[in-house]
């Protein structure tokens, strides 16, 4: 067993892990980071960047479509095959010297294998042969290892050897139907993805989909997924899943119903991978998410921390990367004695993970939203002002696309007048986001935004419509 010394060691290489790692080796420190599968981690391969090049083949179809004179042009369906090799690009082969060659232009040692904790400051690393090297921390331990799909204690659901959102972003024989349970991001981006593959697909949800955003995005996303020929079943359960002889799987839902098809994603949220980490070593429980303060140090202890979908405050990767930010640079600043700005939105800490985080779902139609929602401004007592407008009524959408439908809703603190959330649903909403977190952010006052004045003809102009709903 061989013994290496640094000032961060850092378990988990995804893309939260490696941000920890480089901004403690531009702060000044020696790090070594710890991974046992591809650096680059569950995004690089089997979650945001397989998936989103896969949805992108028919959201860029459907675009076409709605546009004459593009439509005319367009004769076929997705090409499949060709989908999927543009996504075989995207993830590398699922090779990951690219970013191996990033992590040592970075500075970073990479240290392969299964990291525990093994005592205070101490990881222990066993490699595929069995070897053992013990990697002691002179200041911090940061733990970014992520989360695994979580698999519900349903009767004969592990003996159907369902699908994970790994085999549906790694697919290669793309099954003529799928079955889907969970209506949530994964279940609803998947739907969409399959759907425009020509795969026959059931959703099975318990309540509406898109859970945690406005209705009206769950609901324009369950629309839309119907007219694509899916069956969306919300607010009926599962309680039995057989692998019949055929192959196919059969569920049977509460009520009464079946659904039978070749395969069965499930899509019904993440558990931390915490259950086989050594935590127990230094007093934690294993398979438990990782309660940290907001400069992502886990509570109780002045030298571990855990960054990224593992302290489980947002499990998006901009939003772990942004933790990563703030946690390498006050793992530097306490390592080596310089000021830590623990303030809110100061350096060293999180803030945004309270109240502007941005997501955007890249289902038909994409769904951008960023703070709070109306009911989650509500439950939290604050006092605001709801704007709805149809984004179909803007002139930017009637050149964008012939049949533009969309929505978009701002919720303003009244007493603070400023912008708390918004949510914009439709095609190509993305890209309209960025504008609401800065606004969130920075706490523009909404007299001022007056004076931000959006492009003619652009789905930007919703600002102004909403401006002139709330009034001058
Ligand atoms: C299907 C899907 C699509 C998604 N799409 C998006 C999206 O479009 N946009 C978005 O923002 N988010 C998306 N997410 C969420 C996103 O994938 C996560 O938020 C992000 O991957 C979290 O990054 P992380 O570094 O914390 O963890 P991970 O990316 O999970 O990386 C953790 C790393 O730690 C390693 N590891 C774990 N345990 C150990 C150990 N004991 N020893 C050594 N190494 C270990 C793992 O092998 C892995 O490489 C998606 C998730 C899914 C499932
Ligand atoms: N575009 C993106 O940003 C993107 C894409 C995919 C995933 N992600 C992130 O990955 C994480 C995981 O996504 P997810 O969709 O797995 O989780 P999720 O929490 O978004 O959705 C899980 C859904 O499954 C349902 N569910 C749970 N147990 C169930 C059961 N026994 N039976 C039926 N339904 C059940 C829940 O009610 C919920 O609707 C999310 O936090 C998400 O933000 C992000």
């Amino acid at each position: 067993m061989s013994t290496r010394e640094y000032d961060l060691v850092v378990i988990g290489a995804g893309p939260v892990g490696e941000n920890v790692a480089d901004r403690a080796v531009q702060g000044g420190l020696s790090v070594a980071i710890v991974e046992s599968e591809l650096v680059g981690g569950e995004c690089s391969y089997w979650a945001c960047m397989p998936s989103k090049a896969l949805l992108r083949a028919g959201s860029a179809l459907r675009a076409a479509r709605d546009v004459g004179g593009a439509a005319q042009a367009v004769t076929g369906q997705v090409d499949v095959a060709a989908t999927l090799k543009r996504r075989d690009a995207i993830v590398h082969e699922w090779n990951d010297a690219s970013q191996v060659e990033w992590l040592q232009s970075a500075g970073i040692d990479l240290v392969r294998g299964h990291g525990r904790l093994s005592g205070e400051r101490q990881v222990t690393v066993t490699d595929a042969d069995g070897r053992a090297t013990v990697l002691v921390a002179r200041h911090a331990v940061a733990v970014s290892t992520g989360t695994a799909a979580l698999l519900p204690d349903i009767p004969g659901l592990r003996d159907a050897r369902p699908w994970t959102s790994r085999e549906a972003t790694g697919v290669r024989d793309v099954p003529a139907s799928l079955a889907i349970l969970g209506g949530g991001v994964v279940g609803s981006e998947m739907a969409t993805l399959f759907a425009s593959f020509g795969t026959a697909v059931t959703v099975i949800a318990r309540s509406g989909l898109l859970g945690g955003v406005e209705a009206f995005a769950g609901e324009a996303v369950k629309q839309a997924l119907t007219d694509a020929g899916a069956d969306v079943r919300t607010g009926v359960e599962v309680e039995s899943v057989e692998r019949i002889a055929s192959g196919d799987v059969v569920l049977s839902l509460s009520d009464g119903s079946e659904v039978r098809a070749a395969e069965l994603l499930v899509a019904t949220g993440r558990v931390p991978r915490s259950q086989d980490l050594g935590v127990d070593a230094v007093g934690l429980e294993p398979g438990a998410w990782l309660d940290v303060d907001d400069t992502l140090r886990v509570r109780g202890f002045d030298w571990l921390y855990a960054v990224g979908d593992v302290n489980h405050r947002v499990l998006l990767t901009h939003q772990g990367k942004y933790q990563a930010r703030a946690a390498g640079d006050v793992i530097a600043a306490r390592a080596l004695g310089r000021a830590v700005d623990e303030a809110p939105w100061g350096a060293h800490v999180a803030t945004a993970d309270h109240s502007a985080v941005p997501q955007v779902v890249f289902t038909d139609p994409e769904v951008a939203a960023v703070g709070h929602t109306e009911a989650s401004a509500r439950a939290a007592g604050i006092g605001i002002r709801v704007l709805d407008y149809d984004l179909s009524w803007v002139a930017g959408a009637s050149t964008h696309a012939d049949h533009y439908r969309g929505q978009a809703r701002a919720i303003v603190d009244e007493e603070r007048r400023v912008l708390i959330g918004a949510t914009f649903v439709g095609p190509d909403v993305a890209e309209l986001l960025h504008a609401a977190t800065i606004a969130i952010v920075g706490e523009v006052p909404i007299d001022r935004l007056w004076h931000a004045v959006p492009s003619y003809p652009t789905l930007s102009e919703v600002w102004l419509r909403w401006l002139e709903a709330w009034g001058r």
